[in-house]
């Protein structure tokens, strides 16, 4: 990759290790001030630098007490050796939380050691928990508040306790003299801060840097253990760095690399452990590189010696796609590029400070975000785009992330278009309130422009803007200054996406299938990302949505099953079977996130497991509640797509279809009553399914697992005209007279269809045709012909005694004493050479439909059947002379199940599963 910049006599390494090695102290007291020793322009490589204790010179008036805990001093020793630059580094960064226990730390350094590179630079963060008790203690001390004496101690304690456990002999007794001797310079430094109830910024950045110092000469202590060459760095001797804002820094390169070649002539050691966080000014007077600033150590110093690698270590796997509390499914990413992870840091995502990426991007050395511990996780590599990398439409997306509180306004009129400076004084007015605008989108008519800005300065904002254009919107050249509250930003990352045809597509698609309505849009020229404005509480939902799309599985699916009957328990069944496969052969991730019975249900945040619903549903199921039940499914945040499967044969259940479509819950039914109840409640569902992109299906309806409602729209779409529909349309009925024969009695017949399922759950409705009657009206309307149910004349084979029996038992046990009569009524058939066969007819030439029991001779196809069979036969402008016809089981747990379950794959594949 890079060759090497300076390469020198190295003399042999243990005599520098044995000149270079912490004194006593850790730190060597030497004579002349650094500040003095730089600017007489030496060559680099011979100077002995260290930093002082104790009773310290002076560097100037400016900082008097600062330079007595810490200046930074040097000694003219011999030029000897050359800092070597580029490959045969590689850079270490190991945030607190590495860092938090002394195990931790022996962890560290075993990580250090296994690393096989020539030269490794360790940078490391402070304890965990240690930087936020130094702020605390400089707070307490210029508060007067007394608590800080009982904190220093805490911190001694602290890290003596964490030596004494990782440390021994010499070492330790090394540490804790340091220790000791740092805490007492605090004491008094505190002290003094405390009197003058002040602390000045130098104070304070002298004070934090503290626990970089300690963790990190714990770090190399533990390194040196092993017998590796290891030296201490105290980073204020070598990083060297200037104000830029409030809260920034920028490093002094040129400053810094004549520091650092000139440290390490002094300490060539193969492994140089050093503090993260702290650095100095110019002047020398310690300071931090702020918050987050290990990072940004270990970016400057891997740029100033040009290392092979910078690898940030902390406790997560690597960058994720999205925010992981938000998306469980959220998935590490292998690589970025520089630039995608300046965007996603912006947006919030717990990447890298975007200043962490400067130093190291001007050098192309890559970023390794590792996981200390889990050491099998590669990472994700932070580097420049490989140039190849597959142009595949969904990698170009790399993540999503999100940003909360915001208030979109909106200024809008015709005296807007055309006319310049509107935009510069609408700017103008949002500044000197001092509001930050976080996306701005304009269309081209330049009728109005639209920006988001965060909720708790839009007040401000939107009152700067009325008094800005109280002209203009008095005389109606503005019509209005509008915010619109609690909104959210969606933002989708990734390098080419904007210039990739089709990304956009993708992303607003998804948003439109999880009915996710968008305010506003936004893509720069920048290409690494799209913003969508949408609002707050639909968000999380977007972000799913959009995630799963180009991360996941590609469909999602959270299912709430009604009725967990005989039909709706078989499809629990046929899904706990299939769920797998489907996910790992069709990428849709099917979970059932509910189940409702009649008097309890179960509720799950992520999926119900499959393989023990039954006995979930007895131990922790809730008194059932369709409200709540639905509430539950929509209010549901991790999934975009829901469904509602009802496979009760309740009117109530069908009633509520048109609330949950308008809701955005995708309904798929076997139960005919939503559509052959009411006309003009079926056509105000049907109107609505077709306005939006809520999915609506009911192919079990009509001949259960058959396909006839499938085959009708297909003919009905291409143009074919419907002439007649007709058919045995009962799965009961058709068993009842295809197995009605010899001896055998009507009632056990009827008996024999209910126990094997194929009867409506009060078989009455089989026997009265009104079931039949119900599939005619659906099909009719399918048709186009506006029919309610009482439209069609039905013949009845529910005796007139029994029609008020009070339960489906009750009509069972009376059943036996009508026997006589259809033994009669099939004979007759018979000794003509005729079948019984009950029939529906779509008459829709005239408009009409009926139901009714036939006779047909033996040689018809309707007497052919067997089993449950239905046969319906499609007469059309294209099978004019021979008509379609679906055959085949019409009713029965399994083929009814497979049928909901068809249109549950229907319902994935419309929401862009592939086929
Ligand atoms: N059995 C079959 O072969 C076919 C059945 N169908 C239809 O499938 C649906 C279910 O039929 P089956 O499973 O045979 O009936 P079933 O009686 O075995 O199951 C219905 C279930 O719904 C529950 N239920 C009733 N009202 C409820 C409510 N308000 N909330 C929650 N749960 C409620 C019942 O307790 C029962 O568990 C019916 O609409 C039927 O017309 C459609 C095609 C074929
Ligand atoms: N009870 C019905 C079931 C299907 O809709 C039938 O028998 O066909
Ligand atoms: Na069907």
């Amino acid at each position: 990759m890079r060759s090497l910049a300076v390469a020198s006599p190295v003399p042999p390494a243990a005599a520098h290790r044995r000149r270079l090695r912490p004194s006593a102290s850790g730190r060597e007291v030497v004579s002349q001030c650094l500040k003095c020793e730089i600017n007489q322009d030496r060559p680099m490589g011979a100077l002995r630098i260290g930093h002082s204790q104790g009773n310290l010179p002076r560097h100037g008036s400016k900082n008097l007490l600062t330079p007595a805990a810490a200046a930074i001093s040097v000694e003219q020793v011999e030029v000897s050796t050359y800092l070597p630059k580029g490959d045969m580094w590689s850079v270490h960064k190991f945030g607190g939380t590495c860092m938090g226990t002394p195990q931790r730390i022996q962890n560290v350094a075993d990580v250090v050691l296994g690393d096989s590179s020539e030269r490794k630079l360790i940078i490391v963060s402070a304890m965990s928990k240690v930087t936020d008790m130094m702020y605390s203690l400089v707070h307490k001390a210029q508060s007067r508040d007394d608590s800080y004496t009982e904190e220093l101690d805490k911190v001694f304690e602290k890290h003596m306790a964490a030596a004494k456990d990782l440390l021994d002999g010499e070492n330790l007794a090394r540490f804790l003299s340091q220790l000791h001797s740092d805490i007492s310079n605090l004491r008094a430094m505190l002290r003094a801060i405390y009197i003058a109830g002040h602390a000045t910024e130098s104070f304070s950045e002298f004070v934090v840097g503290h626990g970089e110092l300690w963790s990190s000469q714990m770090l190399s202590y533990a390194v040196q253990k092993s017998g590796a060459s290891c030296s201490w760095m105290d980073t204020r001797e070598v990083l060297v760095v200037k104000p830029s804002g409030p809260d920034m820094v920028d490093p002094d390169y040129e400053e810094s690399e004549k520091r650092l070649e000139k440290w390490f002539s002094r300490q060539p050691a193969e492994i140089i452990v050093a503090t993260g966080f702290i650095a100095s000014t110019a002047e020398n007077i310690p300071t931090t590189l702020k918050r987050d600033g290990s990072d940004f150590s270990a970016a400057i110093i891997g740029s100033l010696v040009r290392a092979r690698q910078v690898t940030i270590w902390t406790d997560v796997d690597g960058v994720f796609s999205a925010d992981p509390r938000k998306v469980s499914e959220a998935v590490i990413l292998s690589t970025l590029s520089y630039q995608e992870a300046w965007e996603m840091s912006y947006f919030g995502a717990n990447v890298l400070h975007p200043r962490t990426i400067i130093p190291v991007m001007k050098d192309n050395i890559p970023i390794v975000i590792r996981n200390m511990f889990n050491l099998s996780a590669p990472g994700t590599v932070i580097c420049k785009q490989p140039a190849n990398e597959d142009a595949d439409l969904d990698a170009c997306v790399k993540s999503f992330a999100t940003i909360d509180k915001l208030a979109l306004v909106n200024v809008e009129g015709t005296g807007m278009a055309g006319v310049p400076g509107t935009s510069s004084a609408i700017f103008s007015a949002v500044k000197e309130v001092g509001a930050n605008v976080i996306m701005i989108s304009q269309a081209s008519s330049e009728h109005s422009i639209c920006f988001a800005v965060p909720e708790k300065e839009v007040a401000a904002v939107s009152a700067a803007l009325h008094v800005r254009f109280r002209e203009a919107l008095a005389a109606g050249r503005l019509s209005k200054v509008e915010v619109i509250h609690d909104c959210s930003i969606l933002a989708a990352v990734g390098l080419r996406m904007a210039s990739t045809p089709g990304v956009s597509a993708i992303l607003f698609d998804a948003l439109a299938k999880a009915n996710i309505n968008v305010r506003a849009i936004a893509q720069g020229c920048s290409e690494y990302n799209i913003t969508v404005v949408l609002k707050q509480e639909d968000c999380v939902r977007a972000l799913r949505a959009a995630h799963s799309r180009f991360f996941l599985s590609k469909t999602t699916l959270a299912i709430g099953v009604i009725g967990p009957g005989l039909i709706g328990a078989t499809l629990l069944n046929q899904l706990r079977d299939q769920v797998a496969v489907l996910k790992e052969n069709m990428n849709i991730d099917v979970r059932v996130i509910g189940i409702t019975g009649a008097s309890t249900m179960l509720l799950s945040d992520t999926g119900v497991d499959l393989t023990r619903w039954k006995e979930e549903m007895q131990k922790e199921a809730k008194p059932a509640d369709l409200a709540n039940f639905v509430r539950h499914l929509s209010e549901d945040h991790v999934f975009p797509n829901k469904v509602l499967v009802d496979c009760t044969a309740d009117t109530n259940v069908a009633s509520h279809y048109y609330d949950w479509l308008k809701k955005g819950i995708h309904v798929i039914t076997p139960n005919k009553k939503a559509n052959s109840g009411p006309l003009d409640r079926y056509l105000k569902l049907r109107t609505l399914q077709r306005a939006s992109y809520t999915h609506y299906f009911y192919e079990a309806t009509v001949g259960a697992g058959l396909p006839i409602i499938s085959t009708l729209r297909g003919l009905l779409e291409t143009g074919d005209k419907i002439l007649r529909i007709e058919g045995i349309f009962s799965g009961t009925l058709s068993y009842i007279f295809n197995n009605f024969e010899g001896t055998r009695s009507f009632s056990d017949v009827v008996a024999e269809a209910k126990e094997a399922g194929y009867t409506e759950p009060d078989p009455r409705d089989d026997l009265s045709g009104t079931d039949v009657a119900r599939k005619v009206i659906i099909l009719a309307r399918e048709s186009g012909l506006r029919l309610e149910l009482s439209d069609i004349p039905v013949e009845s084979l529910v005796p007139e005694a029994l029609k008020s029996c009070s339960s489906p038992n009750e009509f069972m046990q009376k059943l036996p004493s009508f026997d006589q009569d259809w033994a009669r009524q099939r004979h007759e058939a018979e000794a003509a050479g005729e079948v019984l066969r009950y029939v529906g007819v779509v008459d829709v030439l005239n408009g009409k439909g009926r139901v009714e029991l036939q006779r047909y001779k033996r040689d018809h196809p309707f007497a052919q059947l067997s089993g449950s069979d239905n046969i319906i036969a499609f007469t059309t402008s294209r099978y004019k002379e021979q008509p379609l016809i679906v055959r085949g089981p019409g009713a029965g747990a399994e083929v009814t199940a497979g049928g909901v379950f068809c249109d549950i794959l229907r319902l994935a594949s419309y929401l862009g599963a592939p086929s």
